[in-house]
């Protein structure tokens, strides 16, 4: 129980010691599916969902407005049930639970949202406090627990104002210290920078990203945004009606041209870095070549590769792409135009298949 904690003066202490194993699951979706009776006959809102997040990561679900997402997170706190196959959240088969066998699991999973959903009439200190008071936290403590949140957040000069007086980034970052407030496990965070312009997004993911790093909190964050994915998650799922479509660990998503035909569209639509039918066509008008996307997992190999089309008789041009960073590492994707007799050309793709997965890009 949350308010049996004794919190030492002055001890910054915004989590709970963590109690179980890195890395064991904490969230298993089993073949689930969720049905809803739309106006225009049943909604397949998740659709054979299997999935499992670890204790310590940071998973991220993607994908289109409809996807499916928030369905999906809701259904991890036990605010939506499956229509079929099974939810477990820290051992507890949350997709079975009653509401009062859910309250006590709940304490355990914080959530943050788009919209903030702060209350105005309280002052930031007093939203923090609300939650340590429905959390069962005494009153005594709760003080010295709302000023160690407000530090964590970097909002203690704040505590006296209002939610209209802040900043979108400031106000998420209250959101956040009021989820922490009963040292949850887990944290959800549903488009949690959505609504926030670059320079605040940035702000507030970080501060996400010491949740995880130095409280040791399981996050969950879903989003339609890639950049979100790429600065804070370590593996992802991406959704398209209803179902995962892809998964995995984030480098290995940005870093391989090649993805089913179903995450294709969303992934070359969110990632920048591969061009959209649009921009191939663009390409096209101004080059007759060969156009390959190539992975620069290993950009030394695939320069040197690159540097040798002379020898070959191929010529290049780097038509798209470039390199970009994830949490913990680069990548990139090239596009590049191959012009040549074909042989030789063939020849060439072959060796630069071998320096980076190869994929052809819209060739007749
Ligand atoms: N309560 C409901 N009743 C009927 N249909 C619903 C309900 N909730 C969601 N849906 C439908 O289920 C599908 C998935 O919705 P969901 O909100 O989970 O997707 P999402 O990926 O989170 O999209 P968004 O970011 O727009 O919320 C959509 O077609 C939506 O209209």
């Amino acid at each position: 129980m949350a308010g049996s904690h004794t919190p030492e003066q002055g001890q910054a202490r915004p989590g709970r010691p963590v109690e179980g194993a890195p890395g064991e699951p904490v969230i298993v979706f089993d073949h689930v599916s969720r049905v809803f009776d739309g106006r225009d006959g049943a909604v397949k809102a998740v659709d054979d969902v299997s999935l499992t997040v670890n204790r310590g990561e940071v998973f991220g679900v993607i994908g289109f407005s409809g996807a499916g997402k928030s369905t999906l997170i809701r259904m991890i706190n036990g605010l939506e049930k499956p229509t079929s196959g099974t939810v477990t959240v820290l051992g507890e088969q949350v997709s079975h639970l009653s509401e009062a066998k859910l309250r006590p699991l709940r304490t355990r999973i914080g959530m943050v949202f788009q919209q903030f959903n702060l209350m105005h009439s309280r002052t930031v200190a007093g939203n923090v406090n609300y939650a340590l008071a429905t959390a069962g936290w005494p009153s005594g403590q709760r003080k010295a627990r709302v000023a160690e949140l407000l530090d964590f957040v970097g909002l203690s000069a704040k505590a006296k104002q209002y939610p209209e007086q802040l900043s979108g980034g400031q106000k998420q970052r209250v959101g956040i210290a009021r989820a922490l407030a009963a040292e949850p496990e887990i944290l959800l965070a549903d488009e949690a920078t959505s609504a926030l312009d670059p320079s605040t997004t940035s702000e507030v993911l970080s501060v996400l990203r010491r949740v995880n790093e130095e409280l040791g909190v399981t996050i969950v964050a879903i989003t339609h945004e890639m950049e979100v994915i790429r600065s804070i998650a370590d593996r992802v799922a991406v959704m398209d009606t209803g179902r995962v479509v892809e998964s995995g660990r984030v480098y290995d998503l940005f870093s391989n041209p090649k993805h089913s035909d179903e995450a294709a569209s969303f992934v070359t639509t969110a990632l920048k870095d591969r061009p959209n039918a649009e921009e191939i066509a663009r390409i096209r008008e101004r080059t007759d070549g060969r156009l390959v996307m190539v992975s620069l997992k290993d950009a030394a190999a695939v320069s040197a590769v690159l540097g040798s089309a002379g020898a070959h008789g191929v010529s290049f041009e780097i038509v798209h792409g470039g390199m970009s960073a994830t949490k913990d590492s680069s990548y990139g994707v090239l596009t590049v135009s191959l012009t040549g007799e074909p042989t030789a050309v063939e020849g060439f793709v072959r060796e630069l298949a071998a320096a980076g997965a190869v994929q052809e890009v819209g060739n007749r």
